[in-house]
C-alpha cells in the first residue's frame, strides 16, 4: 500500500466543502448548495462540488445514492430542487432578464447551455436508421450549423479516435454493444464540449465489451483537456483515470480524494465497507 503524500493527506483531512481539485483555474462546473427531491424523496441533500478545467472526476459510491440524479441535473434532464449550477460561471437553470433578474431557464437558454456538455449514457441512443457516420455529423449540421464537409471532416476525426474508421456506412444494428457505445462517444465529442458527462456507460454491455469501451474513454482522457465526469462502478477504472475520485452515499459527498487516497486510505467507514465489496 503507498503512503499518501503531503497533498493527497491534505485533501483527505480538509472539511468536505474546503476540498479542492488538485487542478487549479476556474472551475468548469459548480455545484453549489444543490439538493432534488423526487416526490416525499430526497435523493441529492445539499451537494457543494466543482469540477475543473482538464479534470477528471470519477463519481462512485452504492446504488441509488444519487450519482446519475447529479449527473442528469448538470446535463439538464432533471431540475434542482434548490441550489445553483454554474458551467463556466453562468448559471444553467437560471438566466438574466434584460432587466438583470435571474429567472428558471427557458429552453432556449438550456438549448445553448446543452451545447457545452457532452453526454453519454448507459443506453446508446443511436438512430437506427442512420448509418454510423450520419449519427455522428447529425448534430454539428443542426445544432451548431457546420457545413456537410466540416461536419464530415470532424466526423471522421473522433470516429477514428474511437477506432471506427472502418464502419462509417455502417448501421446500428449491424454493430455490437461496445462499437455502439464508442460511436457515442464520438458522437458527444464531435460537437466539441467543455465538459463530458459519463453516465454508467458500460452496464448495459456484456462483461467482454467493456474493456474496450473504457480502453476508448482512457485514450481520450489522456490525449484531451478536456474536462469529465465519470459515474462509474468499475473501481479498476476509476483509480486509472481519475484526478480526483467522489464518494457519494445517500445523496451526500461522504469523502473525496485522489484515487490513492480514496481506494488505500478509505477513512470513513462507509467507504471502506463500500471497498470491501470489490476486493
Ligand atoms: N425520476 C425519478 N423519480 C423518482 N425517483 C427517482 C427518479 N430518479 C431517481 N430516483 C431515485 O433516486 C435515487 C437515486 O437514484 P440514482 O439513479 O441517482 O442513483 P445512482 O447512485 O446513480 O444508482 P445506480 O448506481 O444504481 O445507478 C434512487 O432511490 C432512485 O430510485
Amino acid at each position: 500500500m503507498s503512503e499518501p503524500t503531503a497533498e493527497t493527506k491534505s485533501v483527505m483531512t480538509l472539511p468536505r466543502e474546503e476540498v479542492v481539485s488538485p487542478l487549479t483555474g476556474e472551475p468548469i462546473v459548480q455545484y453549489q448548495g444543490v439538493t432534488k427531491t423526487f416526490g416525499d424523496l430526497e435523493v441529492i441533500k445539499g451537494i457543494d462540488l466543482a469540477l475543473y478545467p482538464g479534470e477528471k472526476m470519477a463519481l462512485i459510491g452504492p446504488s441509488g445514492s444519487g450519482k446519475t440524479t447529479l449527473g442528469r441535473m448538470l446535463m439538464t434532464l432533471e431540475e434542482p430542487t434548490t441550489g445553483t449550477i454554474l458551467i463556466d460561471g453562468e448559471p444553467l437553470w437560471q438566466m438574466k432578464t434584460s432587466s438583470g433578474k435571474l429567472v428558471r431557464a427557458n429552453e432556449k437558454h438550456l438549448r445553448r447551455m446543452r451545447q457545452k456538455i457532452g453526454m453519454v449514457f448507459q443506453h446508446f441512443n443511436l438512430f437506427p436508421h442512420l448509418s454510423v457516420l450520419r449519427n455522428v455529423t447529425l448534430a454539428p449540421m443542426s445544432v451548431l450549423g457546420l457545413s456537410k464537409e466540416e461536419a464530415y471532416q470532424r466526423a471522421v476525426e473522433m470516429l477514428t479516435k474511437v477506432g471506427l474508421q472502418d464502419k462509417l456506412g455502417e448501421y446500428p444494428s449491424r454493430l455490437s454493444g461496445g462499437q455502439k457505445q464508442r460511436v457515442a462517444i464520438a458522437r458527444a465529442l464531435v460537437m466539441q464540449p467543455k465538459v463530458m458527462v459519463f453516465d454508467e456507460v458500460t452496464s448495459a454491455l456484456d462483461p467482454e465489451l467493456v474493456g474496450e469501451v473504457l480502453e476508448v474513454i482512457k485514450e481520450i482522457a489522456i490525449d484531451s483537456d478536456m474536462a469529465m465526469m465519470l459515474i462509474t462502478h468499475e473501481m479498476d477504472f476509476a483509480r486509472d483515470i481519475a484526478d480526483r475520485v467522489i464518494f457519494g452515499a445517500e445523496g451526500r459527498i461522504v469523502e473525496q480524494g485522489s484515487p490513492e487516497a480514496i481506494f488505500e486510505q478509505p477513512e470513513s467507514e462507509r467507504l471502506q465497507s463500500f471497498l470491501k465489496r470489490f476486493r
